[in-house]
This record gives structure tokens, C-alpha cells and sequence, in this order.
């Protein structure tokens, strides 16, 4: 497998899309089913297992956690007796998801054991464990609400209550964490809760898994009954689903300037980023959503309104969509961008300002002024991947050509984006 971590400039001619094209595996369900495979005892066979950053990093917690896994004709074998950590440090990469589901179910262990990330990670907050994992019999030390956290189990399910307005991934780690210590007549109270349908994909996971699930009450609170559950009778067969996120770039992409078919997106997925599919709708491109592919074509693009608060990892391509459409765009969430791979709001500002598209930032809301040029330059990834992909698609149909410095960073969720785009005839190259 080629490195992903090895830094590269891309330069994306503009160019027409034509063609088929899959859409990757996604992160979220790769990640997820890594955690359940964990926490229940025995098989696990995984179809369709993620390559990106993200997921090694998962595979190699999971490992360091007591599970041990192969790849045998492209499916992820996993074996485990559930959590069991034989060392004392734990690294969950760059990966956001990765630390939050997985610092609760370090925490069952009873010896102390350290956490630690890499790049952006380090800079984004913890301190949610600081305050909650106290209240379950677990001793944590953070640096000062960031990375790297010591933990010291193990931890007990009890009733609580936490704030779910910064992320959904701490309410996933807990979830996932009292499910695997046997949770009974307890529950997780959470207020304010956003990006709910990735807790609707964790509960999803934990079902087809066949770990315990709780009663979702509104999304205020879920309740583990006093029930036991066998998590461990059979051997579990799995497919990690096609990623709506990744999938909304290659959408967007021919939307903007192609005619192509992505295949491999359910329509009937619980992933939060499904709902580009309204976005490009509303804008008027030509789409026709069908069970196993969707059919996407340029068209004149309009202006469209948008509410990304549950899913906010959809503003970059929609803003590279955006960036096209006639007229303003509005979509709100912008608060949910601050403590991504970078402050999205801010870098999306200053990328796509260098090609020519103004971005207002009015409190929660980005205005895109679109439909006016797009013009090829050179942009920086600031190291995340979504800003990353966001430049390159809209250099799709850019005036002259685009550099993307530290292009690599589309390692975290999507390696072969850039195969992927060139399969589908977009010029594009490496140095
Ligand atoms: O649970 C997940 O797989 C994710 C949840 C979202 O985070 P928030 O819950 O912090 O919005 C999303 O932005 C992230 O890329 C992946
Ligand atoms: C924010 C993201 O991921 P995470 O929070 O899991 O690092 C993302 O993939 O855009």
C-alpha cells in the first residue's frame, strides 16, 4: 500500500468527468465496526474494510486493545474477547471519531493507559473527558483538555447527563462503552445533541453487531434496560457501507463539470452527508437517484439554501458547488466548523477567496457569492482533507490550473480520491 502520509503538490487542470465511478468505504462505518468487533467476543468478518488513515488507525487501536485481526480475500477478520489492553499507550492518529469512541472503551480496562493522536488531533478538544469520565469511576489526566490523556478504569456505567453541542463522537464512545460493560438500568442523558444521524449509524452499528442496544428517547436520552444480551453467540458478517462524505465530492464534482455515475451510495444509509442529495436537488443540476447508483450532470446552477448543522462535514463540497451556482448561497451551521482538521469556516474563506469566490461569514451562516468565475491558483490543503478535495473539484471547471499544496491530507478519509477524479478523465498531476 502506497504511503499516505508523504507530503505531494496536485495540480488539477479543468476537465470534463465522464464515466463510473464507486464511491470509497466510509470512515464512520469502518471505524464503527472496528469498536464493536472489539467489544464483542468472538468473529467478526468485515466486507468492504476501509484503507484510509483513519481506519489504520482504528485497526491499530483495536490491536493494541486485546483484538487481533487479518485481511483474507479483502475481508477484515477480526477476533476478539473483548477489551484488553496488554500495553499502556494507545495512538489514535489524526482521527477525531477515532479518539472520542475509543478513550471510553480504553477506559474499561482497569490499568492506566496513555492516549495519544497526531497532527490536527492535538489541537482539538478533550475536555469532555475531563469532566465526564470522573463521574464513571474513571481517573483522567489531560493536557489541559487536549491530547495526550492518561486514563485509569475501570469505567462503570451510571446515570449521567453531558452536553452533545460540540460533537456526537463523544456520545458514540459512550454508547459503544456501556454496551461492552453490560450497562443495565442506566442511562446517558445529553442535551443539545448534534450531528444526530451518526449516532443513528453508531446505534446501527451496535445493532448489526449485536451488541446491547439502548432505548433512543428523542435523542435526550438512551436508556439501557435491565435486560441481559447475549453479544457473543455467532459470527458476525458485516459490510462497511459507501461513504456519503467522500461520495459528495464525486457528486458535486459532476454536478459541476461532468456526466457520471457514482455507485456504491445506499439512499436508505443513516449517514448524515446522504442529505447532499437535497442540496443538489435544490441547485438544479440533472441527478436521477436510483437504488444502486446515482446518475449526475452539469446544468445551469442556482443559488441554494442549506442547513448543514447535523452535517457539517458537507460545507467544503458544497461550497466547491456553490462556488458555481448563480446567485448566493446560504448554509447555516458555520459553529460546527470551528474544531474540525482546521476551523473550516476560516479556511474555506481564505482557499476559495485565493480562486476568485468571496465567503461571508455572518454568525452561523456562510454566504457563498457564486456563478461568478472560479479561477485556478495556488491553494493549500492547511492540511485537512476535505479542503483539499473542495479545491480540487472546484478547479474542475476553474480558469487555468490549480496547485494544491499538501494534497496528501485526502490520506484521512479518502486515498485514491485523486485516482479516483483521474479515472474519470480529470487531468491531474502529483509532484
Ligand atoms: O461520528 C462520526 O463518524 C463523525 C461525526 C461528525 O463529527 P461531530 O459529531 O463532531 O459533528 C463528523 O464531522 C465526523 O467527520 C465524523
Ligand atoms: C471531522 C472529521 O473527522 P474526525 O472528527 O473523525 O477527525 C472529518 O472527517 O471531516
Amino acid at each position: 500500500m502506497s504511503d499516505t502520509h508523504t507530503s505531494y503538490k496536485a495540480t488539477v487542470q479543468p476537465s470534463v468527468l465522464k464515466g463510473n465511478i464507486f464511491a470509497p468505504a466510509s470512515k464512520s462505518s469502518m471505524q464503527r465496526a472496528c469498536a464493536a468487533a472489539l467489544v464483542r467476543k468472538g468473529e467478526s468478518n468485515i466486507t468492504n474494510p476501509g484503507i484510509s488513515n483513519d481506519d489504520k488507525a482504528a485497526l491499530g487501536v483495536i490491536e493494541a486493545l486485546g483484538a487481533k485481526w487479518k485481511i483474507e480475500d479483502e475481508i477484515l477478520k477480526v477476533n476478539s474477547e473483548g477489551v484488553n489492553a496488554a500495553g499502556n499507550e494507545i495512538n489514535c492518529g489524526e482521527s477525531g471519531l477515532g479518539i472520542r469512541m475509543f478513550a471510553p472503551l480504553v477506559a474499561l480496562n482497569k490499568h492506566e493507559i496513555t492516549i495519544n493522536g497526531e497532527g490536527s488531533l492535538l489541537t482539538r478538544p478533550m475536555d469532555f473527558f475531563d469532566e465526564v469520565l470522573p463521574a464513571l469511576s474513571v481517573s483522567v489526566n489531560s493536557n489541559g483538555g487536549k491530547l495526550p490523556l492518561k486514563i485509569k478504569g475501570p469505567l462503570q456505567p451510571s446515570n449521567i447527563t453531558i452536553d452533545g453541542s460540540l460533537s456526537s463522537q463523544f456520545l458514540t464512545g459512550l454508547l459503544m462503552a456501556y454496551a461492552a460493560a453490560d450497562a443495565s438500568d442506566v442511562s446517558i442523558k445529553v442535551i443539545d445533541l448534534k450531528s444526530k444521524p451518526y449516532v443513528d449509524l453508531t446505534l446501527k452499528v451496535m445493532q448489526d453487531f449485536g451488541l446491547k442496544l439502548p432505548e433512543n428517547r428523542n435523542y435526550e436520552e438512551f436508556y439501557f434496560p435491565a435486560i441481559p444480551v447475549n453479544q457473543n453467540a455467532t459470527v458476525i458478517d458485516y459490510t462497511v457501507e459507501g461513504d456519503w462524505s467522500g461520495g459528495a465530492f464525486l457528486l458535486v464534482a459532476g454536478a459541476v463539470n461532468g456526466d457520471i455515475v457514482v455507485k456504491g451510495l445506499d439512499v436508505a444509509s443513516t449517514q448524515a452527508d446522504k442529505a447532499v442529495l437535497q442540496a443538489l436537488i435544490d441547485c438544479g443540476c440533472k441527478i436521477s437517484i436510483q437504488d444502486a447508483q446515482i446518475e449526475i450532470s452539469s446544468a445551469p446552477l442556482k443559488a441554494f439554501h442549506f442547513n448543514a448543522t447535523d452535517c457539517p462535514d458537507l460545507f467544503p463540497p458544497l461550497v466547491a458547488l456553490a462556488s458555481y451556482c448563480e446567485g448566493t448561497t446560504v448554509i447555516e451551521g458555520v459553529h460546527r466548523l470551528t474544531h474540525k482538521e482546521s476551523n473550516r469556516a476560516l479556511t474555506l474563506q481564505d482557499e476559495f477567496g485565493k480562486m476568485g469566490v468571496e465567503i461571508e461569514l455572518q454568525d452561523n451562516l456562510m454566504l457563498i457569492k457564486g456563478g461568478k468565475g472560479v479561477k485556478g491558483t495556488k491553494v493549500h490543503s492547511r492540511y485537512d482533507h476535505r479542503i483539499a478535495m473542495a479545491c480540487a473539484v472546484a478547479a474542475l471547471k476553474a480558469e487555468g490550473d490549480t496547485e494544491i499544496e499538501e494534497a496528501q491530507a485526502v490520506g484521512k478519509s479518502y486515498p485514491n480520491f485523486f485516482e479516483h477524479i483521474q479515472q474519470l478523465g480529470a487531468k491531474v498531476e502529483k509532484a
